[in-house]
């Protein structure tokens, strides 16, 4: 069986559902089939909520009606049949009616939050569901929100949602297609939840881990996982072949075709993942594996470039540092009892410096910190630029390529032989785009 996840362009008009329809009919696999909410819902979605925290009640109103009115046209050209449209307009007249009530709650909490923004992938699996009956492909809608489970860290409860899918799919054997919606689930009160912005992906994964499926395929508007970020740098071209570990530190390190935890459940289970166009499926696109083939194996050095935004910089010094031993300990325990994931160290004798993304408690982390330590400023805005490749030290040179690519561009951190595979170096966020394209000419293009 295979799992095939479909993004918000991939779904986001009419024509491209007609599209995967094709698509996912072509060939006689089964497959779970994962959407997330056609393009500019969940932002749509937000907004409405927005509105509905700050009592602008009217306003949420009229951003409903906005986005209803989007909805009509898309099943108006979506069906063939009156039934078929008649089926569209139910589930939009329910969903939206249910819009319309979260807006008479007071006060719009959290919880409300998580119900409203999981109306995207609500509306987009049933309408696309019913378009499949329409058609006559055998299908089923599977809710995701009676398997998908998170526990109270957030982090998704693998033994639950196997045990719920071991139960829920052998009654539907008889179907081709399986239908599901990503990124929603419940937490442990029974919450409607989700796996964070863009975690479609994350939910075939862990589909596609729970299952053991032969393999998970993210369809998306571009051919393959890009050997730079395509929104900022002109000559880039897709990559044939990574390995998980390669995939996940440039998902992790800011390549948003992916979520960045997407690639943990698949490495997991060993089920290969294929990043795909929806806009040419003939091209090749990635795949992710445990291993590269031969071929892929050709002594190239330099592999791709991704970048993480919003990142802060702490610089932590003690002279107590000095040939002490547990320092370090000390310091890191800190950070975990606030569950803030540090990204980059660098540390010399008496200081250490670490990179975060998640401030919420950067607060008490100081607090704290200062009751050993002397703190400096932290530094905000900063990005981390991260490269990846194979840089085992028979390789002589890598970081002086680097460092000389970047020349001009001061350079806060660097990261360098954590592993074989990444070099990773912060600098201020005016430099990202500067520092892509001139990490880009230099590995790449000019080479
Ligand atoms: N290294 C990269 N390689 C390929 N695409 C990248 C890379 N870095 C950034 N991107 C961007 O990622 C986009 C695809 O991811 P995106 O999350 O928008 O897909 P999606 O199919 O709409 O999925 P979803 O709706 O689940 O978010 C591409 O259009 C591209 O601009
Ligand atoms: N719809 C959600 C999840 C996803 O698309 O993957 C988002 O826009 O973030």
């Amino acid at each position: 069986m295979h799992v095939w996840k479909f993004g918000g362009t991939s779904v986001g008009k009419p024509e491209r559902m007609h599209s995967i329809r094709n698509l996912i009919t072509a060939d006689s696999t089964r497959k779970v089939v994962v959407l997330s909410a056609l393009s500019g819902t969940t932002n749509a979605l937000l907004s409405i909520g927005e509105s509905l925290k700050s009592n602008a009640e009217e306003e949420a109103f009229e951003k409903i009606e906005h986005l209803k009115a989007h909805y009509d046209s898309f099943v108006r050209e979506l069906f063939n049949t009156s039934e078929g449209l008649a089926a569209g307009q139910r589930i939009i007249s329910n969903e939206f009616s249910f819009l319309r009530s979260l807006t008479r709650i007071k006060p719009f909490t959290l919880k409300q939050e998580k119900e409203l923004v999981a109306e995207g992938e609500l509306l987009s699996t049933q309408i696309f569901a019913a378009y499949l009956t329409e058609e006559g492909v055998p299908s089923v809608l599977l809710p995701a929100l009676e398997f998908m489970r998170i526990d109270a860290d957030n982090e998704p409860e693998l033994g639950v949602i196997d045990q719920n899918l071991r139960e829920m799919l052998p009654p539907h054997a008889d179907k081709q297609i399986i239908v599901t919606q990503g990124f929603i689930c419940r937490n442990p009160r029974g919450e409607v939840d989700n796996l964070k912005r863009g975690g479609s992906d994350y939910t075939a994964s862990l589909i596609g881990g729970a299952i053991r499926a032969e393999e998970i395929q993210i369809w998306t508007d571009i051919d393959g996982m890009h050997n730079n970020d395509p929104r900022i740098v002109k000559k880039t071209f897709p990559i044939r072949e990574l390995t998980f570990d390669e995939a996940a530190e440039l998902a992790y390190f800011g390549a948003k075709i992916l979520h960045p935890s997407t690639i943990t459940p698949a490495k997991m289970r060993g089920v290969p993942v294929r990043l795909k166009n929806t806009m040419a499926p003939e091209a090749p696109g990635t795949l992710i594996t445990d291993k590269l083939s031969e071929g892929a194996q050709n002594g190239q050095v330099f592999k791709a470039i991704a970048a993480k935004d919003n990142i802060t910089a702490l610089y932590i010094h003690s002279t107590r540092m000095l040939n002490a031993y547990g320092f370090l300990r000390r310091i890191f325990e800190i950070f975990e009892r606030f569950k803030t994931p540090i990204d980059l160290i660098a540390t010399s004798e008496v200081s250490v410096s670490v990179t975060i993304d998640n401030i919420e408690n950067l607060a008490a982390i100081q607090a704290e910190l200062g009751q050993f330590c002397e703190m400096e400023e932290p530094d905000y805005d900063q990005t981390i630029i991260c490269i990846v490749g194979n840089f085992s030290s028979d390789h002589p040179g890598i970081a002086l390529k680097v460092l000389k690519a970047l020349e001009g561009i001061p350079i806060r951190m660097i990261s360098y032989g954590g592993t074989e595979h990444n070099i990773s170096l912060l600098i201020h966020g005016q430099y990202k785009a500067q520092a892509l394209n001139a990490l880009n000419d230099s590995l790449f293009v000019n080479v």
